[in-house]
């Protein structure tokens, strides 16, 4: 695992390269390429989850009673960014299933590369929530900053974003806009291309996730 300055973490582990090898390689098909983001996905949850408050429960193992550690999986609020969010989030949700849900819906117009949002519901008390929002793909970051000054309107003040793949530029621009919001991805590519795609990159997440192209 690689980390800078705290804001962002590169998960390196070979399982999580591996994975996003094959989802890269554009004949992987859209069922196979769907199931390696949920793989991938309960992989970047154990670290994006790192250092969660844990409370300790009084229970009874076969031998005697001890006081063990336990997580309130209710005080954490996973935000899917529509639609591509939601190959994240189906599999972080598997693993924390007490974990609240909410949506955020944004595309980016692809002439101005501009986030349009269309969808908004989250959660009661984001204030007091640990906040993960999830999207595979960090580009200009126009859609995660605007997705996250969302959020912090809505009262959440304790935010982690989770992605697949970051761009140079994408993490520059998250780190300027909301410095205290900690990133946590599988890979940092070499660039954004003319028209804002990442470069290697993978295409479209939602396109090749959901078979649209
Ligand atoms: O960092 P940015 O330049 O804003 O680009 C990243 C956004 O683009 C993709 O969504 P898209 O707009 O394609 O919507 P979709 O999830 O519905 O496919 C991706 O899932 C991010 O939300
Ligand atoms: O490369 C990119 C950039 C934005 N959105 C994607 O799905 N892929
Ligand atoms: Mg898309």
């Amino acid at each position: 695992m690689a980390k800078d300055d705290g804001h962002l973490t590169v998960v390196d582990h070979p399982l999580v390269q591996h994975k996003l090898t094959i989802m890269r390689d554009r004949d992987t098909s859209t069922g196979a390429f769907r199931q390696l983001l949920r793989e991938i996905s309960q992989l970047l949850a154990y670290e994006v989850t790192r250092g969660l408050p844990m409370t300790t429960k009084r229970i009874e193992t076969p031998m005697q009673s001890m006081d063990a550690p336990t997580l309130d999986g209710k005080k954490l609020a996973l935000i899917s960014i529509l639609r591509a969010g939601n190959g994240l989030l189906d599999g972080v949700l598997e693993l924390i299933p007490s974990a609240r849900v909410g949506f955020v819906g944004l595309y980016r117009d692809e002439a101005t590369l501009q986030p349009v949002q269309y969808y908004f519901k989250v959660p009661e008390g984001m204030d007091d929530r640990l906040v993960i929002a999830v999207d595979p793909m960090l580009a200009t970051g126009n859609s995660s900053v605007a997705a996250i000054d969302l959020l912090k309107q809505a009262g959440a003040t304790n935010i982690r974003f989770l992605c697949l793949l970051a761009s140079p530029e994408g993490i520059a621009r998250m780190k300027e806009a909301h410095p205290d919001v900690p990133i946590v991805t599988a890979a940092v590519d070499e660039a954004l291309n003319e028209v804002g795609y990442i470069i290697p990159g993978l295409g479209d997440a939602g396109d090749r996730m959901f078979g649209t192209k």
